[in-house]
């Protein structure tokens, strides 16, 4: 649905991607990770139409938004840093202005009901210079969303939240994508957040993509080891135990280092013969220990 194809751009000569690939499935939520720099939101202003590439194509629903910008920004929508919210005016007539603009039909209904939705109803009448940073970006969202887009681009949507504004926002947008099917793009540096409601992720460095896919794709590419803490009663006369390097980091605390998650059964079953398990958990799963893993690897 969403297909980036060796897409170059740069400002000036500062080279900011160079031959960005990657794809992204209807009715799915990607990431879009990257440090600082690394050209995230170029790559959503691309894709917005706002911008054009230098070199490559890029394609949503068959439209190209180097061409067809007016079309993709009619089935999309946008929120970046700014927002581009009017300050001076309230909650409600900022969402009215914008709805007429983007000719959205009864849009006093719409935005009633997206006010609602986003804990700003009781809030609706006060001017958005004086809201907070959470009702700002819900605000935003609201905006976004005036004309029910089939795709939404968000440029770091939870900055500045605090953890229950992260988690309002987060809940929205993977209730959005199930209820509505609606395709999400988000870029951001913080990967802990975006962990539960990704469907798949784009990581880049330097306008490059390092690595993309699933979790499970990136887990199996990725994770060559599994470090496995095991409570067990076990004892230990070695540093290996069942053909695995183990170490003792706990009275009763095991730290296994297999080469892979079908190993963990296997050894689970072993020590069982000889003892009790009370818990395992592996230490290494995080999407961050993917990423740096992924970084590790192209630094190599
Ligand atoms: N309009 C512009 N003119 C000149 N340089 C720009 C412009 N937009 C972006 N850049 C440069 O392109 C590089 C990538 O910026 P971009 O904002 O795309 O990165 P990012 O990954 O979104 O970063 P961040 O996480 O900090 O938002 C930066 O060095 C930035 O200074």
């Amino acid at each position: 649905m969403i297909t980036v194809t060796n897409v170059h751009k740069r400002f000036g000569s500062q080279s900011v991607l160079s031959g960005m690939n990657f794809s992204v499935g209807k009715g799915n939520i990607v990431g879009l990770l990257g440090p600082n720099g690394s050209g995230k939101t170029t790559m959503i202003r691309l894709l917005n139409g706002v911008i054009k590439p230098e070199q490559g194509t890029m394609e949503i629903n068959g439209f190209s938004p180097a061409t067809d910008g007016n079309v993709i920004r009619q089935m999309s929508g946008i929120v970046t840093e700014g927002a581009g919210l009017y300050h001076e005016m309230s909650g409600t007539d900022n969402l009215l202005f914008f709805s007429e603009i983007y000719g959205v039909r009864k849009g006093r209904e719409r935005v009633d009901e997206l006010l609602k939705e986003f804990d700003l109803y009781d809030h609706r009448h006060k001017k958005v210079g004086t809201y907070s940073t959470g009702m700002k970006k819900r605000l935003a969202l609201a905006k976004a969303l005036l004309h029910k887009p089939k795709i939404l681009f968000l440029d770091e949507p939870t900055n500045g939240l605090d953890p229950d504004g992260i988690r309002d926002v987060l809940g929205y947008l993977a209730r959005l994508n199930k209820n509505e099917q609606t395709t999400i793009i988000i870029c951001s540096h913080v990967l802990q957040q975006l962990e539960d409601i990704c469907h798949s992720y784009v990581f880049m460095e330097e306008g490059r993509v390092l690595a993309a896919g699933t979790r499970q794709q990136l887990d199996d590419d990725f994770l060559t080891n599994v470090m496995l803490r095991v409570e067990t009663g076990l004892k230990l006369d070695d540093t290996s135990y069942f053909g695995h390097p183990v170490e003792r980091i706990g009275e009763t605390s095991l730290l296994f280092t297999l080469s892979s998650k079908g190993e963990i059964s296997p050894l689970l079953r072993e020590i069982l013969k000889e003892t009790w398990i009370h818990s395992t958990i592996i230490e290494n799963v995080s999407l961050e220990s993917i990423y740096f893993e992924v970084r590790r690897r192209n630094n190599e």
